[in-house]
């Protein structure tokens, strides 16, 4: 391949460049990984209801992102180090971010500090939360990240512990060095199997290691609605968006406790498998909020109609998770900015051919659904 054409093929030369540890752990879903692969295959039953005759020689895909004005509703997802995939890691993420003019949410299990990955630029930085039980430790990074320039916090709430993937569990997965959690001190940083073994504990895993044991702080897994929105709310200004929301009753509660988003999200099929495609999940959720907070989506977006898709049914904006992880694996800063660059081409076509010159013209009326899912060439 001299050049690749489409996300598709970042991902078959990013998998061609990395070690297979790193590449199951971005690669792999939970159990079964059924959620996963739903994730695309449900774009795949929808159709686009292209108009006509619209003078589309001027194409617009200027959005924002909570009011902050980006080149396009396509954003970065939150994932784990990313210095497994690219040396520059998070650092050329937010680079391709920047050039981009679009909006990138940073893990808090970054291999970078979080400080070194905002850019002065016009693009758009969220910093994605995780809570533990020792609560101090969450409010500290909730005042790095003030002070660094994020302009969001992005609640994690799918993961009260982490699913199931069978190929980090088989690999028995750790960070290799010499990588580390950047945003944590050397206490918090998982331990090898060796170190376990002194410790005493039971080789499970690093994953288990990693999150439900985790940080030497322990993820909080009793966070209820009434208690750690509130608490958040008390430690920051800084708006609220709650990732991994996938039903009315869930959206209609952030919209009662007063959060500005909601990203409707499965974890890219990482956490409980067998739940909803996150697009098959996005209209209840958007129907029940009416617009009284923004609504994002991310999971399996492959393509720029896919973007089109997410759109029409009410999306804000999408985010992607694993293209960005393909593109830098491939060619660091410059892979994420192809990657972002050809979904942002397939969108702008998607739109010409469908007859909408704007992201406001992109409604429900754009698409149907069909029984028929093509399968994949
Ligand atoms: C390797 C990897 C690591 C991830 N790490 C995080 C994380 O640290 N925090 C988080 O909220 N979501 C995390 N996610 C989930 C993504 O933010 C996102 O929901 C998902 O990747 C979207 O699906 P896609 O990969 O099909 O685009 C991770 C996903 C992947 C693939
Ligand atoms: C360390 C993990 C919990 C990060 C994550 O969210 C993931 O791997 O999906």
């Amino acid at each position: 391949m001299t050049q690749p054409a489409c996300i598709d093929d970042f991902e078959h030369l990013a998998k061609a460049r990395l070690p297979k540890a790193a590449w199951d752990y971005y690669a792999s879903g939970a159990n079964d990984m059924e959620t996963l692969q739903d994730n695309c295959e449900a774009f795949r039953r929808y159709r686009v209801r292209p108009r006509v005759l619209r003078d589309v020689s001027r194409i617009d895909t200027a959005s924002d992102f909570l009011g902050f004005p980006a080149s396009c509703p396509i954003g970065i997802a939150p994932s784990a180090m990313q210095c497994m995939a690219h040396p520059d890691g998070e650092r050329a993420t937010s680079q391709a971010v920047a050039q981009f003019q679009s909006c990138m949410i940073l893990s808090t299990y970054s291999t970078t500090p979080l400080e070194e990955v905002v850019k002065p630029t016009n693009a758009s930085y969220w910093f994605q939360l995780y809570l533990y039980q020792n609560r101090p430790v969450s409010a500290d990074l909730i005042r790095r990240a003030e002070r660094a320039g994020y302009r969001a916090l992005v609640l994690t709430v799918d993961t009260p512990q982490v699913g199931r993937r069978l190929p980090d569990a088989r690999n028995v997965f750790k960070l290799p060095k010499p990588w580390r959690l950047a945003n944590f001190p050397k206490e918090f940083q998982i331990l090898t199997a060796s170190e376990r073994a002194a410790a005493g504990r039971v080789n499970q895993g690093e994953m288990d290691e990693l999150t439900n044991e985790s940080l030497g702080n322990r993820s909080d897994t009793t966070l209820t609605w009434v208690e750690c929105i509130p608490w958040l709310r008390q430690v920051t200004s800084l708006p609220i968006i709650l990732k991994g929301i996938l039903t009315q009753e869930d959206a209609l509660l952030a919209v009662k406790h007063g959060c500005d988003g909601i990203i409707v999200s499965n974890h890219g099929g990482r956490q409980l498998d067998s739940v909803s495609a996150s697009i098959d999940a996005l209209p209840e959720v958007v129907a029940a909020v009416k617009g009284r907070l923004e609504v994002y989506v991310d999971g399996g977006i492959r393509r720029g109609s896919d973007v089109f898709k997410a759109l029409a049914l009410g999306a804000k904006g999408v985010f992607i998770g694993r293209p960005a992880l393909w593109g830098l694996g491939y060619n660091g800063q410059q892979g994420v900015e192809e990657v972002l660059k050809i979904l942002h081409d397939e969108l702008r076509l998607t739109m010409a051919l469908a007859g909408c010159r704007s992201i406001a013209e992109i409604n429900p009326g754009c698409l149907c659904k069909s029984k028929f899912v093509p399968a994949k060439l």
